[in-house]
């Protein structure tokens, strides 16, 4: 036995092996030990692992999220809203509170309401490609965007796998997001995950890049309640002279269980 304590979290059915690392006692370089503590046989089981430390400058905490692979990765917004609520129930922040947290691009807003109702504010997002209608932007992970007429036809796996090994977006990959427009402020999306290299049930990164694409295709529109696999979240953003600010990624956040393994 390792006896590394954990939580597991849950974000609209995208999980999380969640360790508070404020001792640094987490051998993080341990590319294996990640990717076990992920595996859903052998492992606790999850999408990713979290580490929460404390910030050298000195936010509320700072997040380290890892892909299932087992390597530290970039931005994730399901796991960003479940490491506030394990910050809330480790009482490093409070219920209502408006705090900040940095990650691995940048500082972050954040107010923990209750389980349903976890805000995050996301970068600015001013660069997007637009080619054979779709679209490609980094929301904190870089994410390809295609619009389809009906997702749950949407191969998601075998598009997702190519188009996430494609030349185009050698030799880091993407994310690769399937869109079906509901109305002019809902959308259903299925997400491709790099580093899981398979469908998760939500994506919180994806369905932020998804939001900000309908938008740009309907030619407007700052707020969509967006359906995935998992479950329902919300988007809300500004769009001045080409850059899309203020941000915010609005869903669940659940805890699951906790064990030592
Ligand atoms: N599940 C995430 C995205 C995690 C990062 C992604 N797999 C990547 O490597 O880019 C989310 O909710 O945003």
């Amino acid at each position: 036995m390792l006896h590394i304590n954990f939580s597991k979290y849950q974000g609209a059915g995208n999980d999380f092996v969640v360790i508070d690392n404020r001792d640094k006692h987490f051998d993080s370089a341990n590319v294996q030990l990640v990717s076990f503590l992920c595996d859903r046989r052998f492992g606790v089981g999850g999408d990713g692992l979290m580490l929460l430390e404390n910030d050298p400058d000195g936010s509320a905490f700072l997040m380290r999220y890892f892909n299932s692979d087992g390597r530290e990765a970039s931005m994730c917004g399901n796991g960003g809203r479940c490491i506030i609520a394990f910050a809330v129930h480790l009482g490093i922040v409070n219920v209502g509170e408006l705090f900040a947290f940095n990650a691995v691009d940048g500082l972050h807003e954040a107010v923990y309401l209750d389980e349903n109702h976890v805000s995050l504010k996301m970068i600015d997002v001013d660069t997007i490609e637009h080619a054979d209608d779709a679209f490609f932007m980094n929301t904190g992970s870089p994410h390809h965007v295609a619009f389809v007429d009906d997702v749950a036809k949407a191969d998601v796996v075998g598009e997702g796998r190519s188009i996430r090994h494609s030349s185009r977006y050698a030799p880091g990959g993407t994310n690769v997001n399937f869109v079906q427009l509901l109305s002019s402020a809902a959308i259903r999306v299925r997400t491709f995950e790099r580093g899981v290299e398979d469908e998760t049930l939500a994506c919180g990164t994806g369905v932020v890049a998804s939001a900000i694409a309908a938008s740009l295709k309907l030619g407007g529109g700052n707020e969509f309640d967006v359906k995935v696999e998992g479950g329902d979240m919300r988007v809300t953003f500004q769009h001045v002279n080409h850059r899309f600010t203020n941000v915010w990624l609005i869903g669940p956040a659940k805890f699951v269980f906790k064990g030592v393994i």
